[in-house]
């Protein structure tokens, strides 16, 4: 999701702008101007997000409890909050494989989609610390969907009447 590709995107979007209307990619005008417009209002936020960044180191701010995962661009940490107590998941991408437009990108769309109810909460605290940036979100304990689901197999469903 997040790392150096998102300049790219940003590339491909402004090809979009000057192509021919024929040429849509099997979009509509009107899936187009909305997809626009949605890079657009993900740029303001990246933009806006950038400018409130906590700067701290995250031992300061959060205590480590154990990893919950790893993905490709970093790992996720159980953590608490050290004055609330307050679990939290921290997801951190260290700095010499993630640009800061590449964090702001994977922090912007987890606060866009996390809005949804069904997609894991993203909090609006993105910090950053000397070696790395990480963002917040709502830690889930007790597996997600994935787990649930064997490959090939699905899940167990329950059997009608
Ligand atoms: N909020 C969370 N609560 C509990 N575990 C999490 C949470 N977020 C991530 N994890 C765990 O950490 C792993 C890595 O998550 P991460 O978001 O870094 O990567 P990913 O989305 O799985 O894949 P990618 O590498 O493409 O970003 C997940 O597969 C999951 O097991």
């Amino acid at each position: 999701m997040p790392g150096k590709q998102s300049d790219e995107e940003q590339v491909e979007l402004g090809a979009a702008e000057n192509k021919p209307d024929e040429d849509l990619g099997g979009l509509t005008a009107e899936e187009l101007r909305q997809g626009q417009e949605a890079a657009l209002a993900l740029e303001d936020m990246m933009a806006l997000s950038a400018q409130t960044l906590v700067r701290a180191e995250v031992d300061e701010l959060y205590q480590q409890v154990r990893p919950l995962g790893q993905g490709r661009f970093g790992q996720v940490l159980l953590v608490t909050h050290r004055q609330k107590g307050t679990p939290l998941a921290l997801k951190q991408l260290p700095k010499p494989s993630t640009s800061l437009r590449g964090f702001l990108y994977e922090f912007c769309v987890g606060l866009t989609l996390g809005t949804h109810p069904a997609v894991v909460t993203t909090y609006g605290i993105g910090i950053e610390s000397t070696d790395s940036y990480s963002f917040l979100t709502e830690p889930v304990l007790h597996g997600d969907l994935i787990s649930l689901i064997q490959p090939k197999v699905g899940t167990q469903m329950p059997s009608g009447p």
